[in-house]
């Protein structure tokens, strides 16, 4: 599994097992995994052309440690110093062990076989300054492996954020745990392959802050023998207007592909009939938005509330009306817009998640969309306590947060559901899984890894590969039942 640690418990466990090991030894632990990576990553070690980009700190005198091993070994290791001082003991090291100080950098740099980026690490904040910046710009356009030294250099290890310029590695090798950056983008972009190394901090470490979905996860459990529509869950879904109706076709395109029981379908006329006519599998119902208008639609154990639904009173009483009963609840959309002016509809005894992007989120905790948008990490956890909600925050990474339990990140995201709609496929999927009985935490990474699943398939034709072919949100609906075949 990934997990990842807020840097300052990085620190706090470093320390701790600092204190119990002889001086330098951590250090030392740490460039010995850095360099058994990097000889991995070598065709040959003899001869290879090394280079070290080294800062002022502590990861610079990893990425020392490392290219003196590397050197022992025979290669021709040479060190780029962006800071007058560098770690003395790291580079007395590399110099017994045969290693030179470089000065031209891009020469250098260009005819390596492989890069260490050892400019910074978890101690980098904001945007890197010169002479980092160039090195990096350097390194990221290199020919030669670039194996990041515990984060890529200029990438905010705690958050993602790249403020100008940041190392693009091939490979990060991270040590003892991951760093929420390393997960969440634009910073999880920059990193390549991460490879962990064990450093023994194990149990210094308490609990993780962050987690990476993964498909054992998101297992669905399967209709048995005797499932009825009712163990399959029957969700409930409220959306559509007069003048928004494509968001309701989606929604319950999406909640009929991801196995619901049944699908209710409720809404004012013009979207009832059109998804009568799009998803005959579905039980409509032509209700006005008068008081107890959602007690007639039947029995569901989800209702999915917001997609398409305007923000007038009409859709704020169905919003009460949903959120006034006692199973999961999701809200989207339009609804989201709705509780940003009646929070007080969110004091529930049953979960209720929410699916904001930033914009929405903004208006829900009255924080400015771009203070969100550079911590999304803070704001969707924060947002889950204030609200007392489970928070699913869209973007290039979806982040999906509940108070008191590890942020989840989904790695499945891709550019190509930017796309009109597609947030309406993920709220009735993700209400087809609450139906099904999965915890809201548990729904919410689950819809949106199988979501992240299904753009890509519809892209490509395959999990794994990134095609070219633009998608709809209706090719997304298409392809849910491939995203959860890929998980048998
Ligand atoms: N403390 C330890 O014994 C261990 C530390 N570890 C390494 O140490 C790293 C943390 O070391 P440090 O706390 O010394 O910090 P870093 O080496 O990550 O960064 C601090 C250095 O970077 C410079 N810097 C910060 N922001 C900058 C910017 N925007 N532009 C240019 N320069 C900038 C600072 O002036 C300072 O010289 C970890 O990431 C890891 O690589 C590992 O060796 C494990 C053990
Ligand atoms: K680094």
């Amino acid at each position: 599994m990934r997990f990842a640690h807020e840097v300052g418990k990085v620190r706090a466990a470093e320390q701790a097992l600092m204190a119990r090991l002889p001086d330098g030894a951590l250090m030392r632990r740490a460039a010995a995994g850095l360099a058994a990576v990097c000889v991995r990553l070598l065709p040959r070690v003899y001869g290879a052309e090394v280079v070290l980009l080294v800062g002022g700190g502590a990861n610079g005198g990893d990425a020392l440690y490392a290219g003196a091993r590397l050197a022992r070994r025979g290669a021709r290791v040479g060190v780029v110093r962006a800071a007058d001082t560098v770690h003395e003991g790291g580079l007395a090291a590399l110099r017994a062990a045969g290693g030179r100080v470089l000065d031209d950098a891009a020469g250098a740099v260009a005819r390596a076989d492989l890069i260490i980026d050892g400019l910074t690490g978890i101690g980098g904040t904001g945007a890197l300054r010169e002479p980092h910046a160039t090195l990096a710009r350097l390194a990221s356009a290199a020919e030669g492996t670039v194996v990041a030294c515990d984060v890529p250099s200029g990438v905010d290890a705690g958050t993602g954020r790249v403020d100008g310029e940041a190392v693009h590695a091939d490979v990060t090798v991270t040590f003892g745990t991951y760093k929420p950056g390393l997960l969440i983008d634009p910073g999880a972009d920059r990193c390549g392959v991460v490879e962990l190394v064990d450093i023994g901090l194990g149990a210094d470490l308490p609990d993780p802050d962050v987690v990476a979905a993964r498909p054992s996860d998101v297992l669905v459990p399967e209709p048995g023998a005797e499932s009825d529509k009712y163990r399959r869950g029957v969700v409930g879904i409220v959306a559509g207007s007069d003048q928004y109706t494509g968001a309701a076709v989606l929604s319950t395109g999406a909640a009929v592909h991801a196995g619901a029981g049944m699908v209710r379908f409720a809404s004012v006329e013009h979207p009832v009939e059109l998804v009568r006519r799009r998803w005959p599998e579905a039980v409509t119902t032509v209700i006005e938005p008068e008081p107890k208008a959602l007690a007639g639609v039947g029995r569901v154990q989800a209702w999915v509330v917001g997609p398409g639904l305007g923000t007038g009173e009409a859709a704020e009483e169905l919003v009460t009306q949903a959120l006034a009963t006692d199973v999961p609840v999701l809200v989207d959309a339009d609804g989201l817009t709705v509780l940003a002016r009646r929070r007080d509809l969110l004091a529930r005894d049953a979960p209720t998640v929410l699916t904001p992007h930033a914009g929405e989120l903004s208006r829900l905790i009255g924080v400015d969309r771009d203070v969100i948008e550079a911590r999304r990490l803070e704001h969707a956890r924060r947002a889950a306590a204030e609200l007392g909600a489970t928070v699913l925050l869209k973007g290039s990474t979806t982040l999906v947060a509940e108070q008191d339990r590890p942020v989840r990140v989904n790695p499945t995201g891709t550019p190509r559901l930017a796309t009109a709609g597609t947030g309406d496929v993920l709220s009735g999927l993700v209400g087809a899984l609450l139906a099904g009985g999965m915890a809201a935490l548990d729904a919410a990474a689950a819809g949106a890894y199988l979501h992240g699943l299904a753009a890509r398939i519809a892209a490509a034709g395959g999990p794994e590969e990134y095609g070219q072919a633009p998608i709809s949100a209706f090719d997304v609906v298409t392809a849910l039942p491939r995203a959860f075949r890929t998980l048998d």
